[in-house]
């Protein structure tokens, strides 16, 4: 299952489009949000902050169900409310409304300042005061987004204290899944208020590998093709990836034995590219500075994952066109390759993915994966010890396998970044990219 993830904007074309009023939607994210804040911390004394806009109005809502619910709730505001929506769901609760900026603190903060409809930063005195409330409370619950959250971006507009929880409404929005957003969410639900959430984005689940055929045989299962380098511990990760990810049969073409390389790797003088039986052609990984490597493995008609080195290579996006290729850059090689893109992290991947044709693979604390058709994927968070040498070969030889074993581009590079982030969760924090092997 993977969870749909809208922009602000198609958000509210989809509230729009709804079946049922914006005041049932408001309902209900509002009592979701105190069902969940009551279920992740239990009856503590809690503080419902309420922006101006229908942010705050779900605020209302759920101070009136957690009030219900026999929860010690207050709520303090900053400015009475400014939308129809909001005012109604003020004018429900039937307890008093403090200023923010004199309201005692709680140990249950429930942030309902500002959600999908913040402009700007939050101004310096109410970010201090929020931030000092944050600091007083044992848990700090987020209605949809932390407050000072950019939606779309996942920038921070000002000083955001980290969430225990946040109640996503609707569907995930990108700020959920990039960074820096990304890691002041705490725990991320989703709550579904009735809303059809179609989107070509969505954020990456479990995958469904292929089954190996009761009759496979390693060609049939698979091959990979990794062209060595300069370097070859790096394509020696890879290819050690390559076969610990389902591919029947790795081939590394090298001039010289790589002592590195696990058994069941079959090492090559000869380059073979003809070779109708590869599922997929490695180049990248140590490549060094071999430019003719990347230029020979275009002239296949393989599908291929180009990474590392190869990408700086490429010199032009479009020569990538009809290459069935899948590009695996982290972002120093994204901006070399297709340079300083305007727009979000989101917005580049895509526009790189059309202007080269090739499923692109944007490496990060916020990994994406764009599709030249639109399709957008982007990875749930992954452990930070992932950030270490090797680990990028081990996850180019994964994709590799997955889409030599017949997965389409698109598939194969969200199935490999998902499994390369559980394999570090098991792996541990003294990992390795090495032991990341033993993990897959
Ligand atoms: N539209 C709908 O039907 C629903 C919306 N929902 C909630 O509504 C939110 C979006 O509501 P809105 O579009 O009203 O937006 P927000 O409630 O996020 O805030 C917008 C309001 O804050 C003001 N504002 C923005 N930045 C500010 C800043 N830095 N300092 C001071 N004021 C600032 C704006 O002028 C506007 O009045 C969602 O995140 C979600 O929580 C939910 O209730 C579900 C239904
Ligand atoms: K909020």
């Amino acid at each position: 299952m993977s969870r749909p993830i809208l922009t602000a904007a198609a958000m509210r074309r989809a509230e729009a489009a709804a079946p049922v009023g914006l005041d049932l939607l408001m309902e209900r994210a509002g009592q979701s949000l105190a069902e969940a804040a009551l279920r992740f911390a239990g009856p503590m004394p809690a503080l419902v902050l309420c922006g101006p806009g229908n942010n705050g109005g779900d605020g209302y809502v759920a101070a009136r169900h957690l009030a219900k619910l026999g929860l010690d709730v207050r709520v303090a505001t900053l400015a009475e409310p400014a939308t129809d929506l909001a005012r109604a769901a003020r004018e429900q609760w039937t307890g008093r409304v403090e200023a923010l900026a004199t309201a005692e603190p709680a140990p249950l903060l429930i942030d309902c300042l500002f959600g999908t409809g913040l402009k700007r930063g939050l101004e310096a005195s109410l970010a201090s005061r929020f931030k000092a409330l944050a600091a007083s409370a044992s848990l700090l619950v987020a209605a949809d987004l932390p407050s000072g959250v950019e939606a779309d971006s996942g920038a921070l507009l000002s000083d955001v204290p980290a969430a225990d929880l946040t109640l996503a409404f609707g569907a995930l929005k990108p700020a959920h899944r990039l960074m820096p957003a990304m890691a002041r969410m705490g725990r991320l639900v989703l709550a579904d208020i009735g809303i059809a959430a179609d989107s070509q984005w969505h954020e990456i689940g479990a995958p469904v590998l292929p089954a190996i055929a009761a009759d496979a045989h390693k060609y049939s299962r698979g091959l990979v093709h990794a062209l060595a380098g300069t370097m070859p511990g790096a394509i020696a990760l890879s290819a050690g990836a390559a076969a610990r990810s389902g591919a029947g049969y790795v081939r590394v073409s090298t001039s010289k034995p790589i002592a590195a390389l696990p058994l069941a790797v079959v090492q090559t003088g000869d380059a073979k590219l003809s070779d109708p039986r590869i599922g997929c052609l490695l180049v990248g990984p140590g490549m060094g500075d071999l430019p003719q490597l990347l230029t020979l493995a275009l002239t296949s008609h393989a599908p291929k994952v180009i990474d590392a080195d190869a990408i700086r290579h490429v010199g032009e996006p479009a020569r990538l066109k009809g290459q069935d290729a899948i590009l695996t850059p982290h972002a120093g090689e994204f901006s070399a390759l297709f340079g300083e893109l305007p727009g979000t992290k989101a917005e580049q991947a895509l526009a790189a993915a059309e202007a080269s044709g090739a499923v692109i693979v944007f490496k990060g604390a916020d990994t994406l994966v764009a599709a030249p058709d639109g399709r957008l994927g982007f990875a749930p968070p992954a452990p930070a010890w992932l950030a270490t040498a090797g680990t990028g070969d081990v996850l180019a030889g994964i994709i590799a396998a997955l889409r030599a074993r017949g997965m389409p581009a698109f598939e194969a590079a969200c199935a490999g970044v998902w499994l390369h982030g559980r394999a570090a969760e098991r792996a541990g924090p003294t990992m390795t990219a090495d032991d990341l092997l033993a993990h897959l």
